[in-house]
């Protein structure tokens, strides 16, 4: 089942909403038979990927739409093979060179080398040039940044590049003057309760204003959050009124629910699913040491006040641990086992 994120996407510059002006200056970049070099910047969620796809769109036609994704092996000077992932179309080629890390240039060189040697495979093509998409280019080496900048003195016949980044500030100055600038800011509260009106609308849901207005607010105006958050309180809830509650983002609640299972069990089975769900957040990219004080600010309100310095010891003394530490798990865990133990040892006290 599809997510109303994806389902509800805009697919081209006439769906868009909010920012119009942005919309039309696309618009015309593309119909101007001389589409720059751009370079798409703003917060998460503000809406760049899917400009970028509808400006695509309107360049090449429908087809952009048909993608497949490459598993690409490339090679590194000292012999290391590097897969990666390309997801392309006919027309263009998407690609998150932060993947393979400090490895980024070898991709951008030989990829990028490739795209701008070969001619467009469908011959009808409307634009002569194929498009490469670089996602999290602000994240891009310095070597990679030089080889690009490198592509973008030689090739440019062939090749457009849409680079795609949170701010512009660590992208070297000889690629920006190279593009053209295109800040996506984020909604306006107004704005992403708008989308989240025509979701609801879409979804026979019926539309509480209140309800709209604090998801737009819980999202921090992060557009792809709030549909997420609004999906998830009428997936969660039967019946929805403007104040039903909205869910914590999801590894707040596996937390939340982490620090429930801590209290109402203390032993080693225990430790053990908890390590599950606590390798399961790791595995999210959820930081340790967030993992670790979320975890504790959950399982004060749970203790006696008489517990909370030495709960809190702990927590700081495996904070550090992490930090200087290498295996994360270990010390997560411990940290559980500890509490467990603290607990233990003060419910027997009471007991006597
Ligand atoms: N103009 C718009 N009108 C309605 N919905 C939109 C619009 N732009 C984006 N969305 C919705 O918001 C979601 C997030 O947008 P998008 O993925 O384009 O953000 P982004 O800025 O590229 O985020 P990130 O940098 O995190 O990848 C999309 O899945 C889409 O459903």
């Amino acid at each position: 089942m599809a997510l109303i994120v994806d389902k509800h996407r805009p697919r081209s510059l006439d769906a868009l909403t909010y920012h119009d002006e942005l919309s039309e200056r696309l618009r015309s970049l593309a119909q101007s038979g001389d589409f720059p070099h751009l370079l798409f910047y703003g917060p998460s969620g503000a809406g760049k990927k899917t400009r970028i796809v509808a400006t695509l769109k309107e360049l090449y036609g429908p087809g952009v739409e048909k993608i497949k994704i490459d598993a690409r092996v490339f090679q590194t000077s000292s012999n290391r093979k590097l897969e990666f992932n390309i997801v392309a179309s006919v027309y263009h080629l998407e690609i998150t060179p932060s993947d393979v890390g400090n490895y980024d240039r070898v991709v951008i060189q030989d990829l990028l080398k490739e795209v701008a040697q070969t001619q467009q495979v469908d011959q009808q093509a409307r634009q002569k040039f194929k498009v490469v998409v670089i996602n999290e280019a602000d994240h891009l080496t310095r070597d990679a940044q030089a080889a690009l900048r490198r592509t973008m003195e030689k090739y440019s016949p062939n090749l457009r590049l849409i680079l795609v980044g949170e701010s512009t500030a660590g992208i070297i100055a000889p690629i920006r003057s190279r593009c053209l600038l295109v800040r996506v800011a984020r909604p306006t509260i107004e704005e992403v309760k708008g989308v989240l009106g025509e979701s609801c609308k879409k979804e026979g849901w019926g539309v509480q204003e209140g309800l709209l207005e604090r998801v737009a607010r819980e999202s921090g105006r992060n557009l792809r959050k709030a549909l997420l958050i609004l999906e998830a309180v009428y997936a969660q809830n039967e019946k929805v009124t403007d104040n039903t509650p909205i869910p914590p983002p999801d590894w707040e609640g596996l937390i939340e629910q982490i620090a429930q299972e801590i209290m109402a069990e203390h032993t080693p089975a225990r430790i053990l699913q908890v390590r599950s769900k606590l390798y399961d957040l790791l595995t999210h990219c959820i930081p340790p040491t967030t993992i670790l004080k979320t975890l504790t600010f959950k399982l004060m309100p749970l203790i006696d006040d008489a517990l909370k310095p030495e709960v809190i010891k702990w927590s700081a003394f495996y904070e550090h641990r992490i930090k200087t530490g290498t295996k994360v798990i270990f010390h997560l865990e411990a940290f559980v086992a500890k509490f467990m133990r603290i607990l233990e040892m003060y419910l027997m006290s009471m007991d006597m």
